[in-house]
């Protein structure tokens, strides 16, 4: 597949332009390391360097076209520079054009917000499919298309390889593309030149400042996705967010609600709850579900709301829901042979932890204890830590405080930023134990029957990454190997 590069100039508003040739692109890439004969290199400015600096090295590979914002000071002939305000939102544009706005074919719905976008776009692909359509989606934990899985490496992809597969899901006959959209996306502009069906809002709450550096500048990334979206999209928000409706402030799309507490365009409650699953009421009707916890109530209504938008009919909607099954590594419930349950949950910000506390502990028998292990990730937003650790020892019997991918860091400064979180008379409730797998193992061997075991931060994840290593680790895997030895020694 080749485009003339004066196609794809079409959809970038270009400043600048030196060199007359009108060269065939093989590919599109903004690494140099990627670079070869044939390519068009987009210069990108990132947060530990910059593509400007590359783009010699990217032309000594053999590019025949350069995108950049800045033309470098002296120029080259073999190569026709091409100078735009914002090359990150131009390397969008021109990658849905190499590969035919594949955006543009598909119903592409869009889910944003700290917590709940990967259940909900994994719940819309499964629907979707259940309804007897095919689909592709980009979620944190694996990409589809239609059957097809693949591993994610983000939980959203670059705007190449977005558009890459985008092409592909079309190929493949899909008529639906499901995608959660990250604030970083929306910040380097990896959903520029997309055309949205529709787009989701969950919540808003701390997380990810470590990037952001403000919440405003946070919620103001989330809320660039809404001011993007054209007149015919829809965009549905949950009204009990405090942000829900500033989502809507300047968005041309056409605007809708869900809400378990006020008047929303869609509606719903719970009838009963238990480990299992919820009985819920939903636009009026009532049905089982899988699901557990207030916020997959939340979850369930923009799944809803979202495929009555799309145009399916309702009650096809509600019986398709009430056969979803959670998505892995959300409140992933495993029993002993002695009672104790483990949750395994990717809770890994103060809300999300929070929010699964109170559902184990709504729904579990007073008597019986919880047990919370919990860590927080390495580079990533240290403000976060002691207020996880708060949230988990509000909530909890005990409390081991562990690690969660240390990265580079070590581990035991982050165990100890979130002990400042505790407050010392708490402190006899929580113990550190840095190794995760013994800290699991601890959690486990300590529980009584009908005693609840919640396992936070990792969820679906099978690696611990220290220091540059992924090594195989999975939580849910950990848990069986200590129930399994304990039904053994019985
Ligand atoms: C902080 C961050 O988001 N970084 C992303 C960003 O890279 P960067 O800004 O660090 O890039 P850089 O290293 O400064 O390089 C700048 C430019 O120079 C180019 N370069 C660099 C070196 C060279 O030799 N030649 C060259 O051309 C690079 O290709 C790049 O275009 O752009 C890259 C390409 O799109 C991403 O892979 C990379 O994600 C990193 C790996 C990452 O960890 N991102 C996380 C934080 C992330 O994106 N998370 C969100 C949300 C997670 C969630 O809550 O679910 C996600 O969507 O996954
Ligand atoms: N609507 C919600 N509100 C609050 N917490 C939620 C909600 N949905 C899920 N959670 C909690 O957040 C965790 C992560 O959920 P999910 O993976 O769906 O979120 P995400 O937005 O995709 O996260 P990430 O930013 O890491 O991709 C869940 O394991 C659960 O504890
Ligand atoms: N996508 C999120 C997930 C964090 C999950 C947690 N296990 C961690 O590694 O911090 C991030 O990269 O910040
Ligand atoms: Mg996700």
């Amino acid at each position: 597949m080749e485009k003339q590069l004066s196609y794809l100039l079409q959809s970038v508003e270009v400043s600048r332009r030196v060199g007359a040739m009108d060269p065939m692109v093989s590919r599109i890439e903004f690494d140099s390391r990627r670079a070869a004969a044939g390519v068009l290199f987009v210069a990108t400015r990132g947060t530990h360097t910059d593509g400007h600096l590359y783009i010699d090295k990217a032309i000594d590979a053999g590019v025949v076209a350069v995108v950049c914002e800045q033309l470098p000071q002296s120029l080259r002939e073999s190569v026709v520079y091409v100078q735009v305000e914002n090359s990150s939102k131009a390397l969008g544009e021109l990658a849905s054009a190499f590969y035919d706005h594949p955006s543009a074919q598909l119903k592409l719905v869009g889910v944003t917000g700290t917590n709940g976008k990967t259940t909900i776009a994994t719940l819309l692909y499964r629907l979707t499919m259940q309804l007897g359509y095919k689909a592709g989606l980009f979620s944190t934990v694996a990409n589809y298309i239609v059957d097809e899985r693949m591993d994610a490496t983000h939980t959203t992809p670059d705007a190449v390889n977005l558009n890459r597969m985008m092409a592909e899901m079309v190929a493949a006959g899909c008529d639906y593309c499901f995608m959660e959209v990250s604030s970083h996306a929306v910040d380097q502009h990896r959903i520029a030149g997309l055309k949205f069906e529709g787009a989701i809002f969950t919540n808003l709450t701390r997380d990810h400042l470590d990037y952001h550096l403000t919440f405003d500048a946070y919620l103001k990334a989330k809320k660039a996705f809404f001011d993007g979206l054209s007149a015919e999209a829809f965009a549905i928000v949950n009204a009990d967010d405090k942000n829900g409706l500033v989502m809507l402030q300047n968005t041309k799309a056409r605007k809708y609600t869900y809400s378990m507490r006020s008047m929303a365009d869609f509606r719903g409650r719970v009838v009963e709850a238990m480990f299992e699953g919820m009985q819920l009421e939903m636009d009026g009707k009532e049905l089982w579900t899988s699901f557990v916890g207030h916020f997959n109530v939340q979850n369930l209504l923009a799944v809803y709301g979202a495929a009555v938008l799309m145009g399916h009919e309702r009650d096809e909607v509600l019986t398709a829901l009430s056969a979803l099954q959670p998505v892995d590594g959300r409140f992933e419930t495993i029993r002993s042979v002695f009672g104790v349950t483990a949750v395994v949950d990717y809770a890994h910000t103060p809300d999300a932890l929070k929010n699964v506390i109170e559902t184990i502990n709504a729904i579990r028998e007073g008597a019986q204890q919880l047990i919370t292990v919990v860590g927080a990730g390495g580079d990533r937003d240290n403000g976060k830590r002691p207020v996880m650790a708060a949230e988990a020892v509000k909530g909890s019997t005990r409390v081991i405080l562990t690690s969660d991918n240390p990265r580079s860091e070590e581990p035991d400064e982050i165990i100890r930023q979130m002990m400042e979180g505790v407050a010392f008379a708490d402190r006899i409730k929580v113990v550190a134990i840095t190794n995760r797998r013994e800290a699991i193992r601890t959690a486990c061997m300590m529980a009584q029957k009908g005693d609840v075991v919640l396992i936070a931060g990792k969820g679906h994840e099978t690696y611990q990454e220290v220091k540059g290593v992924r090594h195989h680790f999975d939580d849910r895997e950990v848990v069986r190997e200590v129930f399994n030895e304990q039904a053994k020694m019985n």
